[in-house]
């Protein structure tokens, strides 16, 4: 496990194929899963296993996230701690309790998995004892909420070199998503031994605000999810175990289209970034480094984000892939994940094929373009990069 670019040849990735847990999406219920449509479950899984495919076929070796939490579950301590999870919640009331307590331990791990990340709906469970809330309840309210967005596995978690940051994410429909994560780094014998970085307790961090710029070098966007706070911690803690040298806190717009920082910029080659037309001349950056002792930062006033990253970097110049779309289509391309591409290696990316104008504006600069179907995908408003947690990737050559 290691990564210390977004660029250098990907070996391993972490993916979530979405399941059941997209069937539950409604009209009513979309806005707040943070979904903008209702998907086409078996199309979605097809478009999905075509994404898988295309990394299969190009040597990348793909973990699925079902399977390591199923593997994780046959541990009798991460079991606990999940189910002890979900039956936390203060919604359910003693009966309710006892009575999904029974089910769950009566579901053998592949179903525990399923379940956990599906959720569990009313008509699903019956208690044996006396439940008012049970009662109380429609045929279809949840008593384990779904995690649809666990399809966008960039975002619960980021590898920084041989560290994991299971991160803590801001918006209430995601939050159980970490829980996942951590007992998966902590239980799997494939992760035994990871450090980790950064927990879910701690400030807001999502993973899609996280660039690793450089293999000393780190971008944290600051907007919607990643507070200043998150920011700030993740940078003290990458800092001081000597991950990086820099950190760059880059403010974006706190609005929907650009919920992540990888949904205005991603790399494309070592010293080269597709980038959003519409914020390139003005995105900033703040950059924090150690300061004296371990409890101080040097924090500097912001800059222009090319210009900062660039110095971090030891590059003359960060080079902005010019897509030079007009602002309509560059906004609308944008919103379809144009700037959230995957590398599998430099200058070899995987794109929405749906962004016609930035991926051809890519080969023209000569990125080779892998182009995956998203139709479907694309209405939890994720692309390529947000739907993969790259775990093992080639050192960058220095
Ligand atoms: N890294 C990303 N850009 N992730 C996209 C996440 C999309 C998801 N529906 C959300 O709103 O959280």
């Amino acid at each position: 496990m290691y990564v210390d670019s977004e660029v250098s040849r990907l070996r391993t990735v972490l993916l979530h194929r979405p399941g059941k847990e997209l069937a539950r999406l409604t009209p009513r219920n979309s806005g707040s899963l943070l979904f903008d449509g209702i998907p086409w479950v078996g199309r979605a899984q097809d478009e999905h296993d075509q994404f898988a495919e295309a990394l299969r076929s190009r040597g990348v070796e793909v973990l699925y996230l079902s399977q390591l939490l199923a593997e994780t579950l046959a541990v009798p301590e991460a079991r606990a701690e999940l189910t002890a999870g979900v039956l936390a919640d203060r919604r359910l009331g003693d009966g309710l309790r006892a009575g999904i307590a029974d089910y769950l331990a009566d579901q053998p791990p592949d179903r525990l998995a399923e379940v956990l990340v599906a959720g569990l709906s009313h008509e699903e469970v019956k208690p044996a004892g006396g439940s008012l809330v049970y009662e109380m309840l429609q045929p279809n309210d949840f008593l384990i909420d779904p995690l649809p967005n666990l399809l966008f596995t960039r975002d619960s978690s980021v590898w920084v070199r041989d560290r994991v940051a299971v991160t803590s994410l801001a918006m209430p429909a995601r939050r159980r998503e970490t829980t996942l994560t951590h007992a998966v780094y902590r239980f799997h014998p494939r992760f035994a031994g990871s450090g980790l970085l950064y927990d879910p307790a701690l400030e807001h961090v999502e993973g899609g605000d996280v660039l690793v710029l450089a293999p000393s070098v780190l971008a944290i966007g600051v907007g919607e999810r990643t507070t200043p706070a998150g920011a700030e911690r993740l940078a003290r803690r990458v800092l001081a175990a000597g991950l990086a040298h820099t950190v760059l806190a880059v403010p974006i717009a706190q609005e929907r289209a650009t919920m992540h920082l990888d949904t205005v910029c991603t790399m494309v080659d070592a010293d080269a970034v597709v980038m959003y037309p519409n914020v390139a001349d003005t995105l900033q950056a703040w950059s924090i480094t150690s300061g004296e002792d371990h409890d101080h930062l040097r924090v500097r006033p912001p800059r222009p984000f090319l210009e900062a990253a660039a110095e971090a970097m030891g590059i003359e110049r960060l080079r902005v892939i010019d897509t030079g779309l007009d602002p309509v289509t560059a906004e609308r391309e944008q919103w379809d994940d144009g700037n959230n591409t995957l590398a599998i290696a430099p200058r070899l990316c995987v794109a929405y094929e749906r962004n016609v104008e930035t991926n051809a504006q890519l080969e023209h600069a000569g990125i080779e373009v892998v182009r995956i179907q998203g139709s479907e995908l694309g209405s939890g408003r994720g692309g390529p990069r947000c739907m993969s947690c790259p775990v093992l990737r080639d050192p960058l050559p220095g």
